[in-house]
């Protein structure tokens, strides 16, 4: 046996570091663990000692005290009273929120009524903005509301994001989602992030008492392909309202500062699960994040559009994947139709949305569905027929990408195209009663 041999019971000295390092890393867990606690009972202590100085000293001095310092008037203690007399919050908690900021560029919309209660029948193409406002002051007078009827971009977030202590973030696209969190990092606001989607929804704070940021978790953008808005993918009324409700809630509690959830955690719901809500404890990331981590490299506002290669708004229809003159308006559609000339319509939306309303003669293929039914799209063709394929959708986005599909997968038809704006403009356009959703 030779010395450099290490004796039968000795541990390698390699793995001696490594059990070495990782019995220090526990440690160190442990540690984190207990300051953690340390941390949390100290809040808890906070809380409850300010809530006992809105309490006990219930005298009419006292009272009178504090609510001078919270500068409440007898009208609103009457307002208010419900929410003054939780313990939780007292009168200097409960004193509302003083001054709203809301900003939206679009107009109130049919579809929208179902689910943004904010809005009523009589303000459909009132500016989104203003008609929250109205609402808010109609609930409540005292309640300074600040209408920004614009389009939230680079150019001029950082001023509006600088205006609040507290933003809530309701939007319904990527680009606004980076642009938010981004602003909110760069001007030290906390953000409440809520989505909702078909039957779910997911609540969020982020950029809180040194908790993750939205990129932290999501630090690349989703290939804009695979995202989904409400239009596209449907909503339960009640959901946003729930999701609305839990973001007006963290909120009120960071700004009483009764803080937020603690660890840092992504809440999920579920209007089709038994249990309704989840839970998901987040984790900053310190080294690695560009805006909030150690070393950020982004330090100013950047071109969010282009970062996510999708739009800040979901009303832009046509990407303009294929050349225009490449493709069918309605006008052009229409006369074919009028003429008679022999044709396949595809219509490329989900079988959901066909079930709804439909183009006479259609053949409803979604656009998922479209590489793995070429054959079948032959066939109704008829093979090496010189018929045209006229493909249609929504909005006029998902007919371009069906279009290159079926010529990617040699499709033989007289002419492969597209109609512009799809059922959208087709409304608009052609035939006011055919249904838009
Ligand atoms: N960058 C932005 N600036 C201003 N408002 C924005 C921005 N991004 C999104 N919004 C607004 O956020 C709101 C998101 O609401 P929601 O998800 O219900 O979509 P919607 O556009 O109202 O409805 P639908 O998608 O069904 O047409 C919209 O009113 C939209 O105008
Ligand atoms: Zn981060």
């Amino acid at each position: 046996m030779s010395n450099s041999l290490s004796p039968p019971n000795a541990v390698p000295k390699q793995s001696a570091d490594i059990s070495s390092l990782e019995h220090r890393i526990r440690q160190l867990e442990l540690e984190k663990d207990a300051l953690e606690q340390q941390v949390r009972a100290l809040r808890l202590e906070q809380t409850q000692s300010y809530r006992t100085a809105s309490t006990t000293e219930n005298t009419p001095e006292a009272l009178n005290r504090l609510q001078q310092v919270a500068g409440l008037n007898n009208a609103e203690i009457a307002r208010y009273g419900r929410q003054l007399i939780l313990p939780e919050f007292g009168i200097q908690g409960g004193s509302g929120v003083g001054r709203l900021g809301i900003v939206d560029h679009d107009t109130v919309d049919t579809s929208n009524l179902h689910r943004q209660i904010i809005h009523n029948e009589a303000r459909q193409g009132m500016s989104k903005a203003q008609s929250a406002a109205l609402s808010i002051r109609m609930l409540n007078p005292h309640c300074e509301v600040v209408v920004h009827d614009l389009v939230l971009d680079s150019s001029n977030a950082q001023p509006i994001i600088d205006a609040y202590d507290i933003i809530i973030d309701g939007t319904d696209n990527v680009a606004t989602r980076y642009l938010l969190n981004d602003a909110c990092v760069l001007g030290k606001k906390p953000l409440v992030s809520g989505s909702a989607l078909r039957l779910d929804g997911q609540l969020t704070v982020y950029n809180y008492r040194g908790g993750p940021c939205y990129r932290c978790l999501f630090p690349t953008p989703p290939p804009a392909e695979t995202v989904t808005n409400c239009s596209d993918g449907g909503v339960l009324g009640v959901v946003p309202g729930i999701v609305g409700c839990l973001q007006a809630l963290e909120a009120i509690k960071i700004a009483t500062g009764m803080g937020s959830q603690d660890p840092p955690t992504m809440t999920l719901f579920s209007a089709n699960s038994t249990t309704l809500f989840r839970t998901i404890k987040l984790r900053k990331r310190k080294a690695e994040c560009i805006v909030c981590g150690d070393s950020p490299t982004v330090t100013k506002l950047i071109d969010y559009v282009r970062f996510c290669g999708s739009s800040a708004t979901d009303k832009t229809p046509d990407l303009f994947m294929i050349p225009f003159q490449e493709r069918l308006t309605c006008e052009a559609y229409k006369a074919i139709c009028d003429s008679h000339t022999p044709h396949l319509l595809l219509d490329v939306r989900e079988k959901v949305q066909y079930d709804i309303c439909s183009l006479p003669s259609s053949m409803n293929i979604p656009l998922k569905h479209l590489p793995g039914q070429i054959k079948l799209i032959q066939e109704s063709l008829g093979s090496g027929s010189d018929k045209p394929i006229y493909i249609v959708c929504r909005r006029g986005n998902d007919s371009q990408p069906a279009v290159r599909i079926l010529q990617e997968h040699g499709v033989t038809a007289g002419e492969i195209k597209d109609v512009v704006g799809g059922l959208e403009k087709w409304t608009d356009r052609i035939d006011p009663d055919f249904p838009k959703y």
